[in-house]
């Protein structure tokens, strides 16, 4: 049987493949295919096996569509980006391998190039052509473009930013403390070249291959690039960070004082922008960075101490450094408890010792102020969205109150505040994406929900778009265990999908019966909203309350017709779709107990037994052998 239906079906799509989609079937007058007699087995069949290639057909179109317009389904990718500085010529034949060139009719018919490229990398291939035997080689990878988002580059900025840090750090120690000595000096040379090794190739390198805008344009072209960073004040700062004044090493010694020049590079706050730019949690770099600044402040200062201790005379008096024990680790000690303003150190007497310290009073309630100032606002933000939580929950606890609103029910508002900001983070996800452009909301909804939406059996046959442009429209609630979603015989003015939890179609006495259990994915409020108010068809066919947490999305009947209104294909689907939810809910009104406990009453009951069928009376096994019986006595 399995293989006879199996072959119908193949037959008949192999049938329908061949044939003319919308080709006019002579049997039947329709829009279907036609199907040779033979195949038709009873109406029922045929008419299900229709049904069945009509919706293989709607799929295909979908992915058809998809397939012509990537865009229009994934907008996450955008499409090649068209290179605007065409005013810029690209040097001799370097980019043609790697780029297209499109007419372009607003241009004078100058070609338009476009670059074939992820957003990331443009590899610019080069082609090197051997004179006499005309062979072309290309060698990929030669030269390439990157994003300041790209995480090869901030890996490569967290080098330059190490390298950069052992120059802020350790210049000043080396200059300060006595730590030249001739075993630590190949030690300093090597760390010394490397460092300034990192620094060069951030020069040649990268920085001339940085990708930047200008009006909104995404600037691929080498040349231009490379013209930009040299024009731009980073070039100079980098250029003066490299300048070799190590050299002054041969006429005055190794001393550190000649790469005081090194600290000049400026990638620190680059780095630290594109690092934040790519964290989940960029609170967690920001309080790093700033107890980085508070540790740098006491390093210079302990270095400080040191050089007005040499100059005072080590362990001359009792404010000076002793000179026992580790001299940084005393230095830093010192620096902390001046610094931070903590005192119990022996007191200053000579002018220079009073200045000193004066000064590092002064310093210390400045530095101090902003950096606790600073680490305020970072707690601040990355708190922010649950201190909101808080003052709004606060508020309405606190308007309850004064309107002496009863126990039970401030107790359900407060369970809604807790279990909303537990289970999405936020009290209102709107809010948050109606700051964002269209493009992104989309984005973000076609990401969460779309493939959700696609499953629902109500939307199947809708076109995508008319999905996306849905998914746009709607709200997130929380129900509380018990709620009410919607009563019988209210006026339908919204229709859910459960996006979390349960929820229960119930009613009989005390609505104590449920009908049906619903779980994530379904839709339900439907019924109502697809019928029209005329003949009273608006009204709810049913009771739906939450059973434990319910997370809904709320679609608004305004905003459904305002949707459909542009999609006349799928209003037509739906309100087929509607018509037969409200023929099947009134047939299920004569089903049987059972069916109506497994809810299948309204969705899908079986269909009516054939009349010749009925004569037998209960078309079960066992009625059927009971006439069976009867017919054979009789015989
Ligand atoms: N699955 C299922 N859903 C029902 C049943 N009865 C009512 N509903 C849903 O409950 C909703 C109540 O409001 P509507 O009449 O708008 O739409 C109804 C259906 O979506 C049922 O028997 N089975």
């Amino acid at each position: 049987m399995n293989k006879t239906k199996a072959w119908g079906i193949h037959s008949l799509i192999q049938q329908t493949q061949t044939l003319p989609t919308g080709a006019v079937c002579a049997r039947k007058q329709e829009t279907l295919p036609c199907l040779p007699h033979h195949t038709v087995i009873n109406k029922y069949s045929d008419a299900q096996l229709r049904e069945i290639i009509k919706q293989m057909r709607e799929r295909t179109d979908v992915y058809k569509g998809k397939l012509l317009d990537p865009y229009a389904s994934s907008p996450e990718h955008s499409p090649p980006v068209i290179n605007t500085s065409s005013n810029i010529k690209p040097r001799g034949k370097k980019d043609k391998r790697n780029t297209v060139l499109i007419s372009n009719q607003s241009n004078n018919h100058r070609p338009a190039k476009i670059f074939l490229n992820t957003p990331m990398y443009y590899m610019a291939p080069v082609s090197a052509l051997y004179k006499k035997n005309k062979i072309k080689i290309s060698i990929l990878a030669y030269s390439f473009v990157c994003s300041s988002l790209d995480r090869w580059y901030i890996i490569w900025l967290s080098i330059v930013t190490i390298a950069l840090n052992y120059n802020l750090w350790f210049i000043p120690v080396r200059m300060a403390f006595p730590y030249h000595t001739p075993g630590t000096v190949p030690l300093w040379v090597t760390l010394d070249v490397l460092a300034d090794l990192i620094y060069i190739i951030d020069m040649l390198v990268f920085q001339p291959r940085l990708q930047f805008c200008i009006a909104g344009d995404i600037i691929y072209d080498r040349t231009v690039i490379k013209k930009n960073y040299r024009d731009s004040r980073k070039f100079q700062y980098d250029l003066i960070s490299v300048m070799p004044l190590d050299l002054l090493y041969m006429p005055f010694g190794f001393r550190s004082l000649f790469r005081i020049n090194r600290i000049m590079k400026v990638s620190f706050y680059e780095f630290s922008d594109r690092l934040e730019g790519i964290m989940t949690k960029a609170y967690i770099w920001r309080v790093i960075r700033t107890i980085g600044y508070l540790l740098f402040v006491l390093h210079i200062n302990s270095c400080l101490f040191y050089v007005a201790s040499e100059y005072q005379g080590i362990g001359t008096n009792k404010w000076v450094y002793s000179g026992e024990g580790n001299a940084y680790l005393r230095c830093y000690y010192f620096a902390v408890r001046t610094l931070i303003n903590i005192g119990g150190l022996p007191e200053p007497h000579t002018i220079f010792e009073i200045t000193f310290q004066l000064a590092n009073f002064f310093v210390g309630v400045f530095v101090f102020s902003s950096l606790i100032g600073q680490m305020r606002d970072v707690i601040g933000a990355a708190t922010a969205g649950e201190m909101y939580f808080r003052t709004s929950m606060d508020a309405c606890v606190a308007y309850m109150v004064s309107n002496r609103i009863p126990k039970l029910v401030q107790h359900r508002v407060r369970t809604w505040y807790n279990y909303t900001w537990a289970s999405q983070g936020i009290l209102d996800e709107s809010e948050l994406l109606e700051q964002m452009p269209q493009v992104m909301r989309t984005a973000i909804a076609v990401d969460i929900n779309l493939a959700t939406f696609q499953k629902i059996d109500l939307f199947k046959g809708c076109e995508n778009q008319m999905l996306v442009d849905m998914l746009l429209r709607l709200k997130s609630i929380v129900y509380l265990p018990g709620d009410f979603v919607c009563k019988k015989g209210d006026i339908g003015k919204e229709m859910y999908i459960i996006k979390a939890g349960e929820v229960q179609v119930i009613g009989g006495p005390d609505n104590k019966t449920v009908f049906v259990t619903l779980k994530a994915g379904c839709v339900f409020g439907e019924i109502s909203l697809l019928q029209s108010s005329a003949n009273g068809g608006n009204r709810r066919t049913a009771n739906v309350a939450a059973h434990g947490f319910a997370n809904l999305f709320v679609l608004d009947k305004k905003d459904l017709n305002d949707i459909l209104i542009h999609y006349p294909e799928s209003q037509k689907v739906l309100a087929r779709k509607g018509r037969t939810l409200m023929k099947a809910k009134d047939s299920a009104a004569v089903g049987t107990e059972e069916q109506r406990k497994k809810g299948l009453e309204l969705f899908g009951g079986k269909p009516a037994t054939p009349k010749m069928l009925r004569a037998f009376g209960k078309f079960n096994k066992k009625g059927f052998l009971e006439k069976l019986k009867v017919r054979t006595q009789f015989l």
